[in-house]
């Protein structure tokens, strides 16, 4: 079975040459594969300027790597045909944060929804086509009658949100990489939206890369949570463990931000880096050296690699250097795969290498 969409080792520097000191990393040595089967959803969390969105054009082909490759079935995006190219636009839907953006003023709505459907050769009338369109604006909650035939600025923002997620299930792809889906609307609509997305994995089989700042949202529709900071994974692994006992001081610092009514959270604020931290400059050592309050010396001189810490979770943090490492090309082998494995074996302790990957 070909993987579907697969980032392999992928680095991504803003501005400058290799040597100028006002590049970004924003994004370094990242792997990720989406296999066809079965259908999953990964959510990618971060702060913001932690790389999401470079990810996702990255994965979309918007965007090439400076280093590493993105693999559509196996092959780098650079090297595709015109035909696979068509083939990847069809399979691989994006639903981005601001679809103002995406929309041409002088059409109505149904352009951008009808525009897909006669791409792609997906409906064999006119009466099809509106059919299917009817369905998909039903399934994300808004009103046939009251959103074709206006203008997109006539729209909310949140509908035009709502608009950009029926334009992808109508494609009926087989990934959608979403970059904030439900960013601007409230949060009655965002459990219907999330609702609809995760149906999609559900009832047609398409997987999700679920791109958000927001942890909550991640916990509740994806499998597994990848955790990014400053263009690094900072912690990943099937998404209970990995909200419920964070480990990485940086994904305690996240859930902590979150303003749930317990007292006993020890880390509803965020601490003071100690006093090896204090020096840390952030170029050489963890990039989270700078704000963690249990730096240490090794922290300051290179990067952490992943530890396996459990069955489906890795850590890049040295107070996790007693687990086994896992290669950085091989983080989807700590995910819990929907339908292969469920929570029971998720949190079942240390890592056992010998299932990996299973
Ligand atoms: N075109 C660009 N040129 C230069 N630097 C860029 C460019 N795009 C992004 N960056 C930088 O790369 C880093 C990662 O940015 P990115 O937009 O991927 O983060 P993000 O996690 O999506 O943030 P947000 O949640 O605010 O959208 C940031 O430091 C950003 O300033």
């Amino acid at each position: 079975m070909t993987t579907l969409l697969e980032a392999r080792k992928v680095t991504k520097v803003y501005g400058g040459g290799l040597f100028r000191r006002d590049r970004t990393v924003a994004l370094e040595d990242f792997s990720l594969r989406i296999e066809p089967e079965p259908p999953s959803i990964t959510a990618i969390v971060g702060e913001s300027g932690s790389g999401k969105t470079t990810l996702a054009r990255l994965l979309l082909g918007m965007t090439m790597p400076t280093a590493g490759a993105i693999l559509y079935q196996g092959k780098d995006l650079r090297t595709l045909s015109r035909r696979e190219w068509r083939a990847f636009r069809r399979d691989v839907q994006a639903i981005f944060q601001d679809p103002y953006e995406v929309y041409n003023p002088f059409y109505r709505i149904d352009h951008v929804l009808h525009t897909p459907l006669k791409k792609f050769g997906l409906v064999k009338s006119e009466r099809e086509a509106q059919q299917r369109i009817v369905e998909a604006l039903q399934a994300v909650g808004l009103r046939p009658e009251e959103t074709l035939g206006r203008y997109p600025h006539q729209l909310s923002g949140g509908q035009r949100q709502r608009v950009m997620v029926a334009r992808a299930l109508l494609v009926r792809p087989r990934l959608i990489i979403a970059d904030e889906p439900v960013s601007m609307v409230d949060a009655s609509l965002r459990a219907t939206i999330l609702d609809s997305l995760r149906a999609l994995t559900r009832d047609f089989g398409v997987s999700l890369i679920y791109i958000t700042h927001d942890l909550i949202t991640a916990y509740q529709i994806s499998d597994n949570i990848i955790v990014l900071y400053r263009g690094s994974v900072a912690e990943a692994g099937h998404a209970e463990p990995v909200v419920q006992e964070p480990q990485h001081p940086y994904t305690r610092l996240l859930i902590g931000s979150i303003p749930l009514p317990d007292p006993d959270r020890a880390w509803s604020e965020e601490q003071e880096p100690s006093e090896i931290g204090r020096l840390a400059d952030a170029s050489t050592g963890c990039t989270f050296a700078n704000r963690c309050p249990y730096a240490m010396e090794m922290c300051l001189e290179r990067h952490p690699p992943l530890y396996q810490t459990e069955r489906y979770r890795v850590t890049a943090c040295y107070l996790y250097r007693e687990s086994p490492l896992l290669a950085s090309e091989h983080l989807d082998e700590a995910f819990v795969r929907p339908g292969v494995a469920g929570p029971a074996v998720a949190t079942s302790g240390a890592a056992d290498d010998s299932t990996a990957g299973a």
